[in-house]
């Protein structure tokens, strides 16, 4: 072959300046893009063998070879691929491959950050431009009479091409990396970047280090492979111990009998899983396994609490596994992955345009290698398959799910304090997960039994609860009605709000607890939802259920008596009291605080910033005096006796313990009056 020299097929002068540039976030991508080429090469290759077109030579085996040369500051990719003829190299790397690249920063010149594209897929070999000066190809094509091609091209817009050397089938690309970037000449730079792209590559990858010292390693010779390199045959003779006996005789016992070993050279190790998990079918995976993988690609060791395997090849091709992790109460916390593959290439974690954002919090591979890669992420948004392939996922996760709850309930509700704001979360983000889910969300109870909302509310409840619970609001049927609401009471905080616990228990009422972050916009968004029920915590009233009928004119008398009492001792005019006959008479004092009010409260705690005055959110509760109380009474009849200040100041704090934990200098206040209290008693 004539030797050639030409000049690239490019407008831009120098596009090369601009790819490392452009791309300098994440330049070791080249990494990627040059193993795949080769693995791409060595499928091409296996097809070709599978219709007769080309026979492997005896003891054939593909990889992909990186040899890195730090004093050499080089980096080969040496594939055993199908190789290029000189004709090739002309159409695939002159022009088809410039053009690409120059099509692709024509495409994204504009844009401001490279974020917006995936990976970066289509300007494969020229990457490489991202971190050497010059590349040289070697080359070997495995049609019949092909000649060695060798390529070489400084950076700039002119290649040379002439005769190689190369004598096996297949391609060895060498970089001569730039001295901003000798560090992917280092074996372990280089090792981290292989695994964090290509550790499910289909095909074996093995990283070496040029002229490094042979090392081996010893093994039995059963285990033999005609693949190794032996370097010795070692005999080991059998190892004897001498034991006393009882009796104080002596006897020689054998503890390792006589083996025969050899000395091999060390075999190399892939750095790629070439069949990884999600590959196989979901049959053929065992739970070991399941958990094995989980743990090598997230490096979580904790055990995930259970995963759902997608499988499937129609209408678009789709694998992967999704693991649920466990996590802690906190959703905050929660820091899910999931990693995108295309066709067992690594692209990216978390591409939230195809994974829906609730299952972010999960930890999960993906594998879809219908994806348009090469296009930008706003392009993606907008792409009508990609929206399918996200709603496919989050469609086989409900039904995972919903199918759980069904036929292994026991199952279920041993995991649902775990994967309740995983399953809350995605309801609020999406309304067709949501609609799936509804029936199967669990709330447990007092006491510790888990329902339904159908349990909670069954739907003849639902429709005659105006029967049930407002016999007396029988309004003219012309006029337009709220639907009435079948209330679902609710604790966030089992300790705090006890008091309230046990006067419901008394009754024989029940309540649900929900004491997650995200429960507060979960309620909302299942009342938004359903205009048949109404959730309220458990200190927002008290029901009918806990109290006495009383004569009205009578208790308005106390009313009015113990709110200035109180008002008074508490220096607080405003103070809201409300006084209450109860069945239960050790109950001296406890604070209300309407749904309403206290969600606003929780919402502007939620949004306001750190330093903000929170007093201004504050108000609106109603201290309920209980009437039936000794201590109550007691003031009542004492107004101006020596110690009643104390005994309301007292009161109140005891009550508001119990509805939210007390400010700093008010929980001083109520420890230093608690000692004074007991002061008087030792008196
Ligand atoms: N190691 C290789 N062995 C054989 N052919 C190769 C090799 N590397 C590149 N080629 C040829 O050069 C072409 C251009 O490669 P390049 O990496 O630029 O783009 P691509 O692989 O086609 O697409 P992608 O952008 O997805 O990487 C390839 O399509 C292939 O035909």
């Amino acid at each position: 072959m004539a030797n050639t020299h030409g000049s690239l097929s490019i407008n831009s002068e120098n596009i090369f300046p601009i790819i490392k540039k452009w791309l300098y976030s994440d330049h070791d991508i080249f990494f990627r893009e040059l193993i795949s080429n080769g693995c791409d090469a060595i499928t091409k290759l296996k097809k070709l063998s599978l219709i007769g077109e080309y026979t492997y030579p005896e003891g054939h085996k593909d990889s992909v070879r990186v040899v890195v040369n730090p004093e050499d500051k080089t980096l080969k990719f040496i594939d055993t691929g199908l190789g290029m003829t000189a004709d090739e190299v002309e159409e695939y790397i002159n022009q088809i491959a410039f053009s690409g690249a120059a099509d692709f920063l024509e495409k994204y010149k504009d844009k401001a950050n490279d974020d917006q594209i995936i990976g970066h897929f289509g300007l494969g070999f020229y990457s490489a431009f991202m971190v050497a000066d010059e590349v040289h190809i070697d080359t070997l094509s495995y049609q019949e009479g092909a000649k060695p091609v060798h390529w070489e091209c400084d950076g700039g817009t002119e290649y040379d091409m002439s005769e190689g050397t190369r004598t096996e089938i297949g391609t060895e690309i060498t970089l001569f990396l730039n001295e901003d970037c000798l560090e992917f000449a280092n074996e372990y730079r280089a090792r981290e970047v292989i695994s964090k792209y290509c550790s499910f590559m289909p095909v074996e990858i093995f990283l070496e280090k040029a002229n490094a010292e042979q090392e081996y390693e010893t093994i039995d010779e059963s285990e033999l492979r005609d693949d190794d390199v032996v370097v010795e045959h070692i005999h080991e003779d059998a190892k004897t111990e001498e034991i006393e006996k009882e009796d104080g005789t002596k006897e020689t016992k054998e503890v390792s009998p006589a083996r025969d070993r050899v000395k091999i050279n060390k075999r190399p190790v892939s750095l790629s899983d070439i069949h990884p998990l999600w590959t196989k079918h979901p049959n053929e995976c065992s739970d070991e396994e399941y958990k094995a993988f989980y743990r090598k690609v997230f490096q979580d060791y904790k055990e995930p609490l259970f995963w759902i395997h997608l499988n499937m090849d129609y209408p678009f091709n789709l694998k992967g596994i999704l693991y649920f992790p466990k996590i802690n109460t906190e959703y905050d916390s929660i820091e899910g992955t999931i990693k995108l593959y295309n066709n067992q290439v690594f692209i990216a974690d978390n591409i939230k345009e195809v994974i829906p954002e609730f299952l972010m919090l999960l930890k999960g591979v993906i594998d879809c290698p219908d994806l348009p890669l090469n296009v930008s992420r706003s392009a993606l948004q907008n792409d009508g398959f990609v929206k399918k392939i996200s709603d496919y996922i989050s469609k086989k996760v409900a039904d995972k799910l919903t199918g759980m709850c069904k036929t292994d309930r026991e199952t279920y509700e041993k995991y649902w304090d775990d994967i309740s704001p995983f399953i809350k979360f995605g309801c609020l983000k999406d309304e067709k997960f949501c609609d799936k889910m509804s029936d199967y969300i669990l709330f447990k109870d007092l006491d510790g039994k888990y329902q339904t909302l159908k349990d909670l509310v069954p739907e003849e409840e639902a429709a005659d609860v105006d029967v049930v619970e407002n016999p007396d609001d029988k309004q003219e049927d012309t006029e337009e009605k709220e639907p009435e609401k079948t209330t679902i009471f609710y604790v966030t905080d089992e300790v705090q709000q006890s008091q309230y616990i046990n006067l419901f228990r008394e009754e024989g009422k029940n309540a649900v607890i929900l004491k997650h972050n995200i429960d507060a916009p979960f309620i909302s968004h299942l009342e938004m939802k359903n205009d048949k029920i109404k959730f309220q915590r458990i200190d927002a009233d008290l029901t009918e259920d806990f109290v006495e009928a009383a004569d009205e004119a009578e208790l308005k008398e106390t009313t009015d008596s113990l709110t200035e009492i109180f008002r008074k001792a508490l220096g607080n005019d405003k103070l809201d009291v409300k006084v209450e006959k109860m069945k239960n008479e050790n109950i001296s004092s406890m604070i209300t605080l309407s749904e309403e009010s206290r969600r606003m409260q929780d919402m502007m705690k939620m949004y306001s910033m750190n330093g903000m005055d929170l007093g201004m959110f504050g108000g609106g509760e109603t201290l309920v005096l209980n009437a039936n109380n000794k201590l109550v009474q007691y003031i009542l009849d004492h107004k101006d006796g020596e110690h009643v200040n104390l005994f309301c100041e007292q009161l109140y704090d005891l009550a508001m313990i119990s509805h939210q934990p007390l400010a700093p200098e008010k929980m001083t206040k109520f420890i230093s009056r608690s000692n004074e209290i007991m002061m008087l008693l030792a008196k």
